[in-house]
This record gives C-alpha cells, sequence and structure tokens, in this order.
C-alpha cells in the first residue's frame, strides 16, 4: 500500500488467501478521494455522440466471476466517498453494465474481452486511466490473454507507462510472465511475500497415486469419509471443489456424483453466464457443497471455508495447483488439498515435490522417484502454460531482473527497486532503490507490513 501511495509502479506477489484485493484497492480509493473524487467520473461526448465514460482505475481480471468479486470488493471499499465503481465482464447482455456506465464510472472492473468490445463501440475511454491494475496478472499475461492486454494497454488510448501508475498483482509471477510483464510498467518495484509462488502452508497436501480408472472409486471414498452428521441426523459435506480439466468431465462427473447421493453443481467455460452465477451461489451457500469446476474457478475466487480441494484432474502447471489449492486456507484458516496423480502427470512432479518441501507437508517417496526420473517433454507440454510442470524455474522465480537469489535471510517480504529514483520508505530508513537492484544489509522498513494486519498465521513471517 505505501508504495502505491508513494506513486510507484508495482509488481507484487503474495499467497493466496492473503489479501491482495484489499492491498490494490485501498490505495486506488485513496488516491482518487485524495484527487478530488467528483462521484461521477469525467465524461466526454464521442464521436458518435453518445457519452463515453471515463473511469480514472481499471482493473482487469482473467475470469468473469473474479470481476464480479472485486467489483464487490471495490464497492465497499469506497463506501460513502462518492465514487462508482463499475463492472464490466462478457456473458451476460451489455445493456445494464451500459446503463450503469452511462452514469459515469471512477473504477472500472472489467475483463479483457468485454472491455475491449465498449472501447471499439465508444462506450468507454482509456484516456483518463491514471490507475492500471491486472489481478492474477500472470494469467493476465499468458498466451490466451496477452493479444487482448496489449490491445487494451497499448493501442486503445490508455496514458502511457510513465504517465499512468500500473500495479500487477498475483500468487504466482513465472520468469518468463514477469519479462513480459515489466512491458507495462515504469521503473518499478518487485515486492513478494514468501517465495515467488509458494503457497501458504495452512493447506494440508496430500498426493495420492493413481490410474485413471481408480479416480471415481477413490473420489468416492474420500466424500464419504468427509462426510459428518449434523445434529439434526442430516448428513452434511464440507465445501469441497473438484478440479477437473475438460468442460465435458465436469458435467459428467457432477451427474455421476449426484446419482451417488451427493449434491453437486458444475462450474466451467461452456455453461451460461448465469448457470455459472447459480452453480457458485448454490457452492457458497452449501446448497450444492461439491462444485466441479474446470480451471475458470482456480483463480482469485473467495469462498469463505472451503475445507477441500480436490485435484481429481492435476492441472499442467505447478502454477495453476499453487492457484487450485488456494481456493482453501484463506485468510488464516486451515484447509486440506488431496491431488490425484496419474502417469500422465510425470512432468509435474519434479514441481510438486519442490512446492510440498518447501511448504513442510509429508512427500510421498514414489513422488521423489518421480521427480527424479527424466520424462519427454515435448508431449507433456500443456497449451496455454509457458513452461511444462512449472518445474526447476519456480524457484529461481524471483525478481526475473536479478541474477541470484534475494530473499533476505527473514524469508518474509523481499522486494527490489528497479530503475533509478527508488522508492524511499518512512521510518527507519534502510531503503532506497537507485538502481537496477538492491540488496539489503538491513532489514526492510516497517513500512513493508509481510502481510495484512490482523490475519493470523500466513506462512511469511517478515519483520513486522
Ligand atoms: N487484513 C485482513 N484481515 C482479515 N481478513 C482479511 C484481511 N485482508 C483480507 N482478508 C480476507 O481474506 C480473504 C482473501 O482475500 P483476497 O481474496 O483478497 O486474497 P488474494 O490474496 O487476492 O487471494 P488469491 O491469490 O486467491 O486471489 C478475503 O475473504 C478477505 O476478506
Amino acid at each position: 500500500m505505501p508504495i502505491v501511495m508513494a506513486g510507484r509502479d508495482l509488481m507484487a506477489c503474495a499467497q493466496t488467501g492473503s489479501g491482495k484485493t484489499a492491498a490494490f484497492c485501498l490505495p486506488v480509493v485513496s488516491g482518487l478521494v485524495a484527487a478530488g473524487g467528483s462521484g461521477v467520473g469525467p465524461r466526454e461526448r464521442s464521436s458518435f455522440n453518445r457519452a463515453a465514460a471515463k473511469p480514472r482505475a481499471l482493473v482487469l481480471a482473467p475470469t468473469r466471476e473474479l470481476a464480479a468479486q472485486i467489483n464487490e470488493e471495490a464497492k465497499k471499499f469506497s463506501f460513502q466517498t462518492g465514487l462508482r465503481v463499475v463492472v464490466a465482464y462478457g456473458g451476460t447482455p451489455m445493456y445494464n453494465q451500459l446503463r450503469d456506465l452511462e452514469r459515469g464510472a471512477d473504477i472500472l472492473v472489467a475483463t479483457p474481452g468485454r472491455l475491449v468490445d465498449m472501447v471499439e463501440r465508444s462506450k468507454v475511454s482509456l484516456e483518463a486511466i491514471k490507475y492500471l491494475v491486472m489481478d492474477e496478472a500472470d494469467r493476465m499475461l499468458d498466451m490466451g490473454f496477452e493479444p487482448q492486454i496489449r490491445k487494451i494497454v497499448d493501442r486503445m488510448n490508455m496514458p502511457r507507462k510513465s504517465v499512468r501508475q500500473t500495479m500487477l498483482f498475483s500468487a504466482t509471477f513465472p520468469p518468463e510472465i514477469q519479462r513480459l510483464a515489466s512491458d507495462f510498467l515504469s521503473n518499478y518495484i518487485f515486492i513478494t511475500v514468501g517465495r515467488v509462488g509458494s503457497s501458504t502452508d495452512l493447506i494440508m497436501q496430500k498426493v495420492k497415486f493413481l490410474t485413471d480408472g481408480e479416480k471415481r472409486g477413490y473420489l468416492l471414498d474420500l466424500l464419504q469419509k468427509q462426510t459428518v452428521g449434523m445434529a439434526n441426523s442430516k448428513l452434511q459435506q464440507p465445501l469441497t471443489l473438484v478440479f477437473v480439466e475438460t468442460k465435458r468431465e465436469a458435467d459428467s462427473l457432477m451427474y455421476w456424483l449426484y446419482n451417488k447421493g451427493f449434491p453437486a453443481t458444475a462450474i466451467h467455460g461452456d455453461r451460461t453466464q448465469q448457470e455459472r452465477e447459480s452453480a457458485l451461489k448454490s457452492f457458497k451457500t452449501g446448497l450444492t457443497p461439491i462444485m466441479v469446476a474446470t480451471d475458470v474457478a482456480s483463480r482469485g475466487l473467495d469462498v469463505p471455508n472451503v475445507a477441500h480441494v480436490i485435484n481429481y484432474d492435476l492441472p499442467k502447471s505447478v502454477e495453476d495447483y499453487v492457484h487450485r489449492i488456494g481456493r482453501t486456507g484463506r485468510a488464516g484458516k486451515a484447509g486440506s488439498a488431496t491431488a490425484f496423480f496419474t502417469e500422465s502427470n510425470h512432468s509435474l512432479a519434479k514441481g510438486l515435490l519442490e512446492l510440498m518441501t518447501e511448504s513442510k507437508q509429508d512427500v510421498p517417496d514414489w513422488l521423489v522417484q518421480y521427480a527424479e526420473k527424466p520424462y519427454y517433454r515435448g508431449s507433456s507440454y500443456g497449451g496455454r502454460s509457458r513452461r511444462p510442470g512449472g518445474a526447476g524455474s519456480r524457484f529461481g522465480g524471483r525478481d526475473y531482473r536479478r541474477g541470484s537469489d534475494y530473499d533476505y535471510s527473514g524469508g518474509g517480504v523481499s522486494y527490489s527497486g528497479g530503475g533509478t529514483g527508488g522508492y524511499s520508505g518512512g521510518s527507519g530508513g534502510g531503503y532506497s532503490g537507485g538502481g537496477d537492484s538492491y540488496r539489503a544489509s538491513v532489514p526492510p522498513p516497517r513500512y513493508y507490513p509481510s502481510y495484512p494486519v490482523g490475519t493470523a498465521n500466513i506462512n511469511a513471517s517478515g519483520w513486522d
């Protein structure tokens, strides 16, 4: 927050569920209010003589549900400030969103596709953007989203990077994505809580070796074991999120579970937006305490009290695994995660082993053996991710501008100031950027909390 409030660009990496939303919402709201929030964002007549909203802050998110969630949070944070927060995402008719925009927008939360559409229709102008936030920034910039993001940032009249302030947030930041992301940032500070891409050790991780044919039976066992009897003698499932690879499998598993007596719903990209939202709602409220999901639900979603994340199919990269299991163990609460590992997940073994070891989990011997066995990279490379398995480079995955490890001995917050100028933190001094890299001989100033105040037991000791 102090870095953003000091006007610096920022690449920030902190574990899932540690409160990144507040970390960007509060300083943005504060900055807009300080700049004289009018309550209605400035607007102008476009060439079609229609009002174009000119938000001063833009928050981009990769999924519609996440955009909706950030919108809700941003509204809370700007309560009684007079600022208007508006959301724009696809899958729903544009009409209501446009009506909302017509009343002005100070903060616009959007998914990239719908935003491009609105800018092209002259409903939104990006020329007044002062703050640009990319949540889940590595996903925003991976192969799927990069062209749209470049279009929004470079070719839609947005102020250039030294004029606007740009902030990227995620729990994971592979070096390749950091390199790409730095195109959008100017003289930025990179701050991490814990190691880049690590998971919180509030999550108890287990991994089970299975064949594809054994998965359903084992899933049923797990669900039966965790079913608890309630006082009114009804059986109750704790909230359980089951990740699968394909949309078809999500539907098929949902029906199968339902027929076995487990109330389940499904969320994936082939369902209508209305179906997606009602699935999420019925999961959140516990009506269907089991939700089968594809990666559309892997990032950012904050459902309180998810007790168990099951990776029925493991994802292609360790980064995706970190985000998926991060749907539990949020805001200081404990959670558990079970992964079904099959022969075809070989490429993930090394990264998974490193992650589990680092977060002090019990690692089965067979996983160690798999991690040591060579595998053929070509066939296991999975579409979207830039790297197979994510193995290896994750732990080199700190600030890519630095050649070597720069974690402080305390293991908590690390940061490095880029470029010139640097940032002069408040009390205790200790940090002034100036130059490409900074290796502290003193702990950072108290100015940098290691994790949100009031959140307990998050795995980042820091100096606070
Ligand atoms: N200081 C705090 N004290 C207690 N709870 C907090 C605090 N900050 C955030 N929270 C709560 O923690 C939860 C997780 O926050 P948030 O969704 O912002 O996490 P995140 O870091 O963005 O996670 P992800 O990487 O999964 O997107 C939310 O329910 C939020 O309300």
